[in-house]
């Protein structure tokens, strides 16, 4: 495929931008009183899983507005040509049939399979994967149930208390992010959830001080099994276990794995039959979908698991089925590459107005920046435009007494999703709190977009009596830092009406096919992640150099650059002084 810069559309959003840079949002809604319905879009979601007796909600209502864009409907063909003359729906095709499109790793792309719960088989490399998705669903079903009805026992006898996930990455976010997100459905008080992730000893040894060895599960999550910090982490976790429990028998009770790699697996001492696959063709920031899942269907149980699929799925068939006009992924996707390639933005904030999606934009950031932080094409040309944003973002409001500053007053285009539920779980004061919040959410996409001119500061001071009286000079003096440029960009997103597992999962999909849909336009392959490599190799090329016994022995590291030579040397001397 020729470059994206090459493609006709463009070339034409290059011409286009030149008039659309000037474009101001409130005169785009004062000429267009139906700004609101042209640019909004809105969509149910609804499937049942084939699955009898789960009574949870399956149905969820979205609605996507994008009218606080700088865009015209000249703006959104162009880009929607864009999507098209770079294949985006062939691209989409091709995944949701099996073919390699992760082609350095020669791998499928089919997380999708993970969540299509009715028996439609979906092909990997010539054969079915739908019947094994099943399988290790109904193993996890069975374990999940096992554990919380306390027929699963420790060692002593004991129920299970507390599950501890050991995973990183891609095996971490994901289930900390929606155990969080699904806290609401926590309903046995006995049960906690805990994880582990950082190779830093606090990490695991803060989280042993809150569990008993009796009454712990160990989940050790990892796709390769060979990751230095959760089979170090898993290790130390497993000498903490048996330092209490003394038989090696009793580890069949307490440590699963979930991983595609049966014989690390076995290697590390969990018997086949504790241990949960998945395969090469879910990748580790799209996996929680999988076995990876585990500690959410034990956490709020395996039917809530079951309707997070069910969203995904949902959202899956939109994606798939719905032309890009009307098609939610696309539509943030290619709104997503109009400011990164043309405006020149560098970040998007993810903004949930919603505690439990407390997590959401550090999972996202796997998500977006492990995909698309790529800087060759698929034909291994390097790129002549921007890809991948940054992403970063903290739930309101607490963003806004921290970090609003910088995007309303800032001299940074930060385009930025809002997100937020029509109800709340917790509706606290008679729902004053969520009004009060939701009114936030809508506030300040309206700030960001109109702003604050000088007159209107000028008119302000004049009707404060603490300012009325100032003189020509004591207003110059405040006035230019009272003032907001406005006119900058927002999407907003409510859901209806709550956050539920289902609503969930539709979620995590759609920004899921966000990222793909921007991944076909910029011509790189989303699902390899070589970039984390390199630092891995010089690593374990350093550890063996940080041991030194004693000050005798001391021999000065010489095999880097000065600057991390000297470092290395600065920490090597303190350890041979030794403080603790
Ligand atoms: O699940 P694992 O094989 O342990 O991998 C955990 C994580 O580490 C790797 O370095 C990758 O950057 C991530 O994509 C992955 O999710």
């Amino acid at each position: 495929m020729v470059s994206a810069t090459q493609l006709p559309a463009w070339k034409a959003l290059q011409e286009h931008y030149e008039t659309a840079k000037d474009l101001k949002l409130t005169d785009l809604f004062a000429q267009d009183p139906n700004r609101f319905k042209t640019f909004a879009r809105q969509l149910h979601l609804n499937f049942q899983p084939p699955r009898g007796g789960n009574t949870n909600p399956h149905d969820a209502n979205l609605l996507l507005d994008v009218s606080k864009n700088l865009i015209t409907d000249e703006t959104l063909s162009l880009l929607f040509q864009l999507a098209r003359e770079a294949k985006v729906e062939e691209w989409r095709d091709k995944m949701f049939a099996g073919e390699p499109i992760n082609f350095t790793e020669q791998r499928s792309v089919l997380h999708v399979a993970l969540r299509n719960l009715p028996d439609t088989p979906i092909y990997a490399e010539g054969q079915n994967v739908v019947p094994e998705v099943h399988a290790v669903l109904d193993h996890m079903r069975e374990t999940s149930e096992a554990i919380r009805s306390g027929s699963w026992t420790g060692y002593t006898g004991e129920r299970i208390t507390d599950v501890v996930n050991i995973g990183i990455g891609g095996s971490d976010l994901g289930p900390v992010m929606v155990t969080e997100a699904l806290a609401h459905y926590a309903d046995d008080s006995r049960l906690r959830a805990h994880f582990v992730s950082n190779i830093d000893g606090t990490h695991l040894a803060e989280t042993l001080k809150k569990c008993r060895p009796e009454s712990t599960l160990f989940i050790v999550a990892s796709k390769t099994f060979t990751t230095q910090e959760t089979i170090t982490n898993a290790h130390s976790a497993r000498r903490w276990f048996l330092d209490h429990a003394k038989d090696e028998a009793h580890i069949a009770k307490h440590f699963v794995a979930l991983s595609t790699n049966t014989a690390k697996v076995t290697e590390f001492g969990i018997a086949k039959e504790n241990m949960f696959q998945f395969w090469d063709w879910v990748g580790g920031r799209y996996s929680l979908w999988s076995a990876i899942g585990l500690s959410i269907a034990i956490y709020v149980g395996f039917d809530k698991f079951e309707s997070l699929l069910a969203g995904g799925h949902a959202m899956d068939q939109h994606f798939r089925n719905t032309p890009l006009e009307e098609n939610l992924p696309a539509l943030l996707a290619v709104i997503g590459v109009w400011y990164n390639d043309f405006f020149g933005a560098q970040s998007v904030a993810l903004l949930p107005y919603d505690q439990y999606l407390s997590r959401f934009a550090a999972y996202f950031q796997q998500g977006d920046m492990e995909s698309n932080g790529k800087f060759v094409t698929r034909d291994g040309q390097e790129v002549d435009y921007q890809t991948g944003p940054i992403i970063w973002g903290e739930p309101g409001t607490n963003g806004q007494h921290a970090f609003y500053q910088l995007i309303h007053q800032g001299t940074k285009l930060i385009p930025a999703d809002f997100i937020a539920t029509t109800h709340s779980f917790n509706p606290i004061g008679n729902g004053e709190h969520h009004d009060i919040l939701l009114s936030n959410y809508f506030a300040q996409p309206e700030a960001l977009m109109r702003g604050k001119s000088a007159d209107q500061v000028r008119a302000e001071l004049q009707r404060d009596p603490a300012s009325a009286n100032w003189d020509a000079e004591q207003v110059q003096r405040v006035l230019p830092h009272k003032v907001f440029k406005g006119n900058r960009p927002t999407n907003s997103l409510l859901i209806d009406p709550y956050l539920h597992p289902f609503a969930l999962g539709a979620l995590i999909a759609l920004y899921e096919h966000k990222i793909f849909v921007q991944g076909i336009i910029w011509n790189i392959n989303s699902f390899d992640q070589w970039g984390v490599e390199l630092g891995k190799q010089l690593a374990k090329k350093i550890l063996p150099e940080l041991a030194v016994d004693t000050a005798a022995d001391f021999k000065p590291v010489t095999s880097h650059d000065s600057s991390t030579n000297g470092l290395i040397n600065y920490y090597r001397q303190a350890k041979v002084r030794g403080h603790l």
